[in-house]
């Protein structure tokens, strides 16, 4: 079918949209949380979702055709658009194995909590940021369960409203060139405080954004350490574009230590506090590769290897542009920057976050370094 039609296709979900909201360029997005979640089916030998903000219901028919959901719960708020919901689900559902409802999505948290109806995946796709919905989530995720959350909220994440960031992530955000990862950072922090409220943890199972979206795949896990390592301050100097991380311990006056020559060291610029271990669970990522090969997903394989190679590295990326402009240099070229570092014994790898950027545990100054070298003996 066309789809001016009203009619598309993603994956092996039929549907019609009518009025309800669907955006194909989200289709990475779901075809990465597809991937885990069949895989947590085959791992765990039952899949019970909840799908809170279903739209047309693509998730809640691509859960059950694509990961063998055994149970899909369809929630959408919107009234008009549950006559076009309703027929998608009964055209490519098995019967009896989901149910819909139109409430708001935070009554049907609570009402999992109070009826102690826990769910193995529990998938927010609101629109802004998905903070207002997380405490009573928690509670609807199964303990060991994934929670899946998406946050368009990037002016936000982004630094440009430092009020709001206070507000809605309980952090403060400020601009710096590694934003994008910033985005997911926060959401992952914010989801990490509140389930420590819980005496509970999140583990991210992927982070991934795709130009205009944040969205973090999250395990649920009791009794694990708090580690102080992975929650606190990120530190950005806008005088040498050098990042640090910074323990909630030494807050107070940050000065950066990669600013030698200046006396007293220029202050660094303080994000947080925010999530700071790895953004990927490098282990289930490499599942799902060997899923997606399966599927012969060749493009989500491609970014899947790419999210592989950036999962330990540090928490921020130098964008080609920024070593450029500290260098007093033309723009490097990323993939010959890369294997220099590697050279040297550095880990360097490209990000998805930012196909102009290079991740590495390198510093700045040595980026520079090597692309200068580089733009003198080419
Ligand atoms: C971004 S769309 C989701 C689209 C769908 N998940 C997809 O992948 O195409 C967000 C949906 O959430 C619904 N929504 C917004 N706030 C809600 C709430 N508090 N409770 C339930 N549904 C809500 C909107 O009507 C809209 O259909």
């Amino acid at each position: 079918m066309k789809p001016d039609s009203g009619w598309y296709r993603e994956g092996k979900a039929f549907f019609n949209i009518d009025r309800a909201f669907y955006r194909p360029h989200s289709q990475v997005g779901r075809d990465l949380a597809i991937l885990a979640a069949a895989l947590y089916r085959v791992r765990h030998g039952q899949l019970r979702v909840l799908d809170a903000m279903t739209g047309c219901g693509v998730r809640a028919l691509r859960y059950q055709l694509e990961a063998e959901a055994d149970w899909v719960w369809a929630n959408e708020g919107n009234p008009e658009v549950q006559a076009t919901l309703a027929k998608n689900l009964a055209l490519g559902m098995r019967p009896r194995s989901y149910r819909i409802t139109q409430q708001d999505a935070n009554q049907i948290f609570f009402s999992c909590y109070q009826q102690r109806d826990f769910y193995d995946l529990v998938d927010i796709d609101s629109f802004g940021s998905p903070t207002p919905f997380l405490q009573t989530a928690l509670w609807a995720t199964k303990i060991g369960g994934l929670l899946y959350l998406t946050s368009t909220d990037t002016r936000t994440t982004g630094g440009h409203n430092v009020e709001k960031s206070l507000q809605v992530y309980g952090a403060c955000a400020r601009a710096h060139p590694a934003v994008h990862e910033q985005g997911l950072r926060l959401l992952i922090g914010t989801a990490l405080q509140q389930a420590g409220t819980k005496g509970m943890q999140v583990q991210p199972i992927f982070s991934l954004f795709n130009g205009s979206v944040h969205r973090v795949m999250l395990r649920l896990v009791m009794d694990q350490p708090w580690l102080p390592e992975n929650y606190g301050f990120l530190g950005y100097c806008h005088d040498c574009g050098h990042y640090q991380t910074v323990s909630w311990r030494k807050l107070g006056d940050v000065r950066c230590p990669a600013c030698v020559s200046s006396t007293p060291a220029k202050p660094m610029t303080l994000s947080g506090p925010l999530w700071l271990g790895p953004l990927h669970d490098i282990d289930f990522l490499g599942q799902m590769i060997r899923l997606a090969k399966d599927w012969q997903w060749s493009r989500r394989v491609k970014l899947l290897k790419i999210m592989e190679a950036e999962a330990n590295l540090p928490p921020y990326y130098f964008t080609l542009g920024e070593i450029g402009r500290h260098g007093k240099l033309d723009i490097p070229r990323r993939d010959r920057l890369i294997q220099l570092l590697r050279d040297r014994g550095y880990q360097a790898a490209l990000t998805h976050l930012d196909f102009q950027a290079v991740k590495t545990d390198a510093s700045i100054a040595t980026c520079i370094e090597l692309a200068k070298q580089e733009s003198t003996n080419p």
